[in-house]
């Protein structure tokens, strides 16, 4: 899959830079109202100039809005922030969809949520899940807000559902807190998109270098052996 992902690149010099910096997904939001969508024909431009997985985020999107970014962005994942169900996704079930779970801090069992939405997707549709992206739940909000999910309530996730579709840590990253938030969730990668910004929509790639080299270290110290 990937393990580092930066999300909301809407353009070429930030793609750019987020690939030098050593991220090994650019997540591509075509989410209208969200202040990181990025256009059509620049999403073709930065898929043309970088060579990494692409991921497109999606929010209540048809169907047929979302073949058709794949197509033009090359994408290689489908991420769905928004209230999609799986009879929904039936259509573009190969698009390596990653479904999304908004977690709030109230949640009694968030590990049982995440295992029983993933039963869901995989047994309604009959594919192969990769992952499940996990962010924190904002009232009135699909994502990109910046806020954290309860990280020490996610650790034992890969452990209970045998590590067959990894976890992707999303929420309120930033490079100040990712190798703890790795350290305690023990995650299959990690997203940020508002964390790595100078003003929403541009990234800083400072921060964005940062991010990418705080989480490098903090995955390679968690060790092959004990994942
Ligand atoms: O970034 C957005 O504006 C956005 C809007 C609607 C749905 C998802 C969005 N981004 C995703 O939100 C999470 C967390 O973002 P943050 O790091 O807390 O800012 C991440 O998965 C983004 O891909």
């Amino acid at each position: 899959m990937f393990r580092i992902k930066i999300c909301g690149i809407t353009n070429v010099e930030d793609a750019i830079a987020a690939v030098d910096a050593g991220a090994d997904a650019l997540g591509l939001n075509f989410y209208k109202k969200s202040p990181r969508c990025v256009e059509l024909d620049v999403a073709r431009k930065i898929a043309a100039a970088t060579e990494v997985v692409r991921v497109g985020v999606f929010v209540n999107h048809s169907t047929e809005e979302m073949a058709h970014a794949w197509n033009e962005a090359s994408l290689s994942y489908t991420q769905i922030h928004g209230d999609e169900t799986p009879e929904m996704l039936k259509p573009i079930a190969d698009m390596g969809i990653i479904p999304v779970r908004r977690l709030s801090r109230d949640e009694t069992d968030p590990v049982g949520l995440l295992i029983r939405d993933f039963l869901h997707f995989t047994s309604e549709i009959g594919w192969a899940l990769e992952a499940m992206l996990v962010d924190a739940a904002v009232p009135g909000e699909y994502g990109g807000t910046g806020a954290k999910a309860d990280w020490h309530s996610l650790h034992g996730y890969e452990l209970r559902l045998d590590s067959r579709a990894g976890l992707i840590l999303a929420g309120g990253l930033t490079p100040d807190n990712v190798a703890e938030a790795i350290r305690i969730v023990r995650p299959a990668a990690v997203d940020v998109a508002s964390g790595v910004e100078s003003a929403p929509g541009k990234k800083d790639p400072v921060k964005v270098r940062d991010f990418v080299a705080a989480a490098s270290e903090a995955f390679a110290s968690l060790g092959a052996s004990d994942r």
